[in-house]
């Protein structure tokens, strides 16, 4: 390890984040009693121009008047180069009960950005006398987001989670498709006349992932827009899960469960995981830092390996 020491991200689960538009009151019930770790009530993109004043309305009700149970709730603002975003902040702030966890900032391109919204947010806190700190997380999903990631995860002490936007991000880096996340049919490599996809959004994740472990910050895959395409919901959220992801955004309720099956470490890989740490407990009371696990190697590096696995099920497990 480095003098400079790894932060914890913040313990808590963070498998599945449901959204549902602020303009859609009749769903906030069935969002809090689905079993998403997050509920992300949006002001932002899923909400009309005309429909914005209704959402906020809506959402600072339903904080207080909803039972959202232990999940940690959250609401998307509006992105700072919009007319909304200061008064989505200072309703929120000045009027939602105690009970909202966290604000979402959208299309955040610099740590400026972070920095703005915190100022806002601690002067209404101590005006207010708001006693539980809310906390951030944010959307990478411009060019300029990608490009600044690791400043962004700096930003700020209240920030716990970022996610990859892949439609605005594929926007604003003027991706050629109209695709939410997945597999992108022109994306392919061709060898002995067959075809092979990569994964287009595996370098941003990857960069998003190292940010985050870097500043103690949770790692979230966002949407997968076609909810018809189960498999290939769960192919994304394997392949992020696998890159060091904590969760994945469901943009309908069907894709819950799926995230929460990827996201909670099988009892398989929990059983290796604790056979791998007793073996190297063995290894060590004989003097040893490496050994052979079912053919294999193992050494110290493999007990944060498996330490990885188990903590994320006992984090899970409560
Ligand atoms: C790129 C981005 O920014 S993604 C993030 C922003 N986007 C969003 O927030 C969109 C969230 N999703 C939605 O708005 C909706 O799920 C839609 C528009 C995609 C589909 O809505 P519908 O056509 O109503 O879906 P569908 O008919 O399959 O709904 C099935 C049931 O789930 C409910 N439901 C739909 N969406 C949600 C949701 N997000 N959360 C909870 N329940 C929901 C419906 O009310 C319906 O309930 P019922 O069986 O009791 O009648
Ligand atoms: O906000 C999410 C996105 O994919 O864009
Ligand atoms: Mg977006």
């Amino acid at each position: 390890m480095s003098f400079r020491i790894q932060p914890a991200a913040p313990a808590r689960p963070n498998r599945c984040q449901l959204f549902g538009p602020g303009s859609r009151p009749a769903i906030f019930e069935k969002m809090a009693t689905s079993a998403a770790d997050v509920i992300n009530l949006d002001l932002e993109d899923s909400v009309a121009p005309d429909d914005k004043a209704k959402a906020r309305k809506n959402i600072i009700q339903a904080v207080g008047d909803v039972d959202w149970g232990s999940k940690t709730l959250s609401v998307r603002i509006n992105g700072l180069d919009t007319p909304y975003w200061y008064r989505d902040v200072v309703d929120l702030l000045e009027q939602a009960g105690d009970r909202l966890d966290q604000i979402m900032i959208p299309k955040v391109g610099c740590a400026e950005d972070v920095y703005a919204v915190d100022a806002l947010v601690t002067a209404i806190e101590r005006a207010k006398g708001r006693t539980k700190p809310i906390s951030f997380e944010v959307i990478i999903e411009t060019a300029a987001g990608i490009a600044h990631v690791e400043a962004i995860a700096a930003a700020s002490p209240r920030l716990q989670a970022m996610s990859l936007g892949a439609a605005d991000f594929a926007a604003s880096m003027g991706m050629q498709t109209t695709g939410i996340g997945g597999t992108q049919e022109n994306y392919y490599m061709v060898r002995d006349g067959q075809k092979y996809w990569p994964d287009p959004w595996h370098w941003a994740q990857a960069a998003i992932v190292a940010a985050c472990r870097t500043h103690g910050v949770l790692p979230v895959d966002g949407p997968f827009g076609d909810f018809s395409d189960d498999d290939g919901y769960i192919a994304q959220a394997r392949r992020s899960a696998t890159l060091g992801m904590v969760g994945k955004w469901a943009i309908h309720p069907k894709q819950v469960a799926l995230a929460n099956e990827v996201f909670t470490p099988s009892e398989e890989a929990v059983a290796e995981a604790r056979e791998i740490l007793a073996a190297m407990e063995k290894a060590k009371a004989e003097g040893a830092g490496a050994t052979v696990y079912k053919g294999r190697l193992v050494d110290i590096a493999s007990i944060k390996q498996a330490e990885v696995i188990v903590k994320q099920s006992e984090l899970i497990a409560g």
